[in-house]
């Protein structure tokens, strides 16, 4: 990564931070990964080379311009004022011609998607809707692919039940790094 592209993503994570910090609706806040598991999600992009890479939850854009230093890939969010910074941060960050940005449910997205279609999915929206997420999900990620999911340490409770059904499906394999919020990452078997 460019010095510059590293001082732009320290300037937007602060900035997204301090924004947060005032926005008391959760809903309305940016809710950046941490910067420790971006950098992780990129190198891991950058050891295995996905062909086809799907962000589901794209706020601000900040996880897509870390990924999209290594990858082109397809980001998707449902707020549209959102996706419009987004847009700009992309355009700022000099990676917009990397990422394809899509305005809409993430649920139809995957209903949309072919079998097998994405070699790897970050998964970063709205952790209720992951449950009903998941057939779709596992229809969509490609043999061999990785599916990686935010926030199952800081909220447990919230994924039980979505990590309860990723553990009784067969032909997975999964683990959990204690790394920002808790990154569960799932491989699909060739
Ligand atoms: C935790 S934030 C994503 C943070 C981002 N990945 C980052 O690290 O910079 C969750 C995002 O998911 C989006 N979202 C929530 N429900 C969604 C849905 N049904 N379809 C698509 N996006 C959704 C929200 O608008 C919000 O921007």
């Amino acid at each position: 990564m460019t010095p510059d592209l590293a001082a732009f993503l320290d300037k937007l994570y602060a900035e997204g931070q301090e924004f947060d910090a005032e926005q008391s609706d959760r809903l309305d806040r940016r809710r950046n990964l941490e910067p420790e598991s971006a950098a992780l999600l990129r190198s891991l992009i950058d050891g295995i080379s996905p062909k086809s890479v799907l962000e589901l939850g794209t706020s601000n854009g900040y996880s897509t311009i870390w990924m999209a230093d290594v990858v082109n890939l397809t980001t998707v969010d449902n707020d549209p004022e959102r996706s419009l910074d987004a847009a700009e941060n992309l355009r700022a960050a000099g990676v917009e011609d990397k990422v394809v940005q899509i305005v809409a449910d993430g649920a139809e997205i995957l209903a949309d998607s072919v079998d097998e279609q994405w070699d790897f999915i970050f998964l970063d929206a709205e952790r209720s809707l992951y449950v009903n997420w998941w057939s779709d999900l596992q229809r969509v990620l490609a043999s061999g692919g990785l599916l990686v999911v935010d926030n199952v340490l800081s909220h447990a409770d919230q994924v039980a039940k979505f990590r309860e059904i990723i553990d009784q499906t067969q032909g997975l394999r999964s683990l959990v790094l204690p790394i920002g919020a808790g990154l569960l990452i799932v491989a699909k078997q060739d």
